[in-house]
């Protein structure tokens, strides 16, 4: 097959398994995204298919070459960090032009291909700044740039968004993905944060403890996480036994149901500003008539508002309930415009849309 094939990868550091018995294709012109919590050996994985770990057991092949033996520099792999540590007393240009100037090519045709990548990655004219004057994502811009120059069969992604603020991580990973399909770059991209492996990567990979537990595009795996610790880490937040089915519940799986009851909806709630807690003095009295637990007769269980935040104009209300796994803090969308007061007992009932069959 065509690209990178790992078998039976494992790195291990004196007595910890990092990367244990891992499996993966990457095929020519794919993006790929290994996702896991922190400690679970992506980076290990990473490193190891660049060479700069050795493998205690396996294999890693590019088109079908088995690269034990071959050291880094001569994979043809190229790195990207979380700090892209450019060159501070070069400028913008002289960064994106040091894997050009290695390969040998002439000044002008350096000239025009760094144009063309200060254009790909958003910074076009840029080329004479100085990089102390850059900002921390214009940084990870040049750092992405230089990275894509030499024109890497496979470029290697580790955390590179994730010094960056939020706003700023998702506007970037959107970019990184423009930038990579713009140049039919093969990549395997390193995070924590399933938003930005959804954004960039044409499939996921889900690794916990040293092994990969699922390998899909975003929307497959969204749509049907292999076990309970895979749609865990994808953010869904509870569990239910629906049918005979282990139904997964999204961060949209659960509304909260209409009408709010009267006296339990804050006054003039589609005022509330987004971002902005529920004010305290909203709040009505705790109603301890109001029974924990499933509904009966009904899809849905009674719950408590511990508090509500509005969030692109849709009130997010968390919810003490026990939908069967004991009382939880969940969160449950309520309709734009009613927001649940704190301590309000209010019925919360499943959104199917926003839940997933586990397995
Ligand atoms: N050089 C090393 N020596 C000893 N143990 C190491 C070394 N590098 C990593 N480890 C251990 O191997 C395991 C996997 O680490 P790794 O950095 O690959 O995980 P990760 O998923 O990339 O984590 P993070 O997201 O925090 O970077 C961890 O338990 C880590 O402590």
């Amino acid at each position: 097959m065509a690209g990178l094939e790992v078998r039976g990868a494992v790195v291990r550091y004196d007595g910890t398994t990092a990367v244990d018995d891992v499996a993966l294709d990457v095929a020519r012109g794919e993006v790929l995204a290994l996702l896991g919590p922190s400690g679970c050996g992506k980076s290990s994985l990473l490193r190891a298919v660049a060479g700069l770990e050795p493998l205690a057991g396996g294999t890693v092949r590019w088109d079908g070459d088995d690269l034990a033996g071959v050291p880094v520099h001569r994979r043809g792999f190229g790195l990207m960090f979380q700090d892209g540590q450019l060159f501070a007393h070069q400028d913008v240009a002289g960064n994106v032009a040091y894997g050009l100037r290695v390969q040998g090519l002439d000044r002008a045709a350096r000239a025009a291909r760094v144009g063309d990548l200060l254009d790909v990655v958003g910074l076009a004219g840029y080329g004479d700044r100085s990089v102390a004057t850059l900002s921390g994502g214009e940084k990870q811009r040049v750092a992405l740039a230089r990275s894509l120059a030499p024109q890497p069969r496979l470029l290697l992604l580790d955390e590179p968004l994730s010094a960056l603020d939020r706003a700023l991580r998702e506007r970037l990973a959107t970019d990184l993905r423009a930038a990579l399909l713009a140049t039919g770059t093969t990549a395997v991209f390193v995070t924590h944060d399933h938003d930005e492996a959804f954004t960039v990567a044409d499939r996921v990979a889900v690794m916990d403890a040293g092994r990969l537990l699922q390998v899909a595009p975003p929307a497959t795996l969204w749509a049907a996480p292999a076990t309970r610790t895979v749609a865990r880490f994808l953010g869904y937040q509870a569990f239910v036994a629906d049918d005979g089915h282990d139904l997964a519940v999204g961060p949209a799986g659960l509304r909260v149901a209409d009408p709010v009851p009267d006296g339990a909806a804050v006054p003039h709630g589609a005022a509330v500003p987004d971002g902005a807690a529920v004010p305290d003095d909203a709040a009505v009295p705790y109603d301890a008539a109001v029974p924990d637990g499933a509904v009966p007769g009904t899809d849905g269980w009674s719950a408590r508002v511990v508090r509500s935040v509005v969030r692109r104009g849709r009130p997010e209300v968390t919810v003490r309930v026990d939908l069967g796994e004991g009382v939880r803090d969940l969160v449950a969308l309520a309709a734009p415009g009613r927001v649940p007061a704190d301590g309000a007992a209010v019925r919360v009932e499943l959104d199917r849309e926003g839940c997933a069959v586990v397995g």
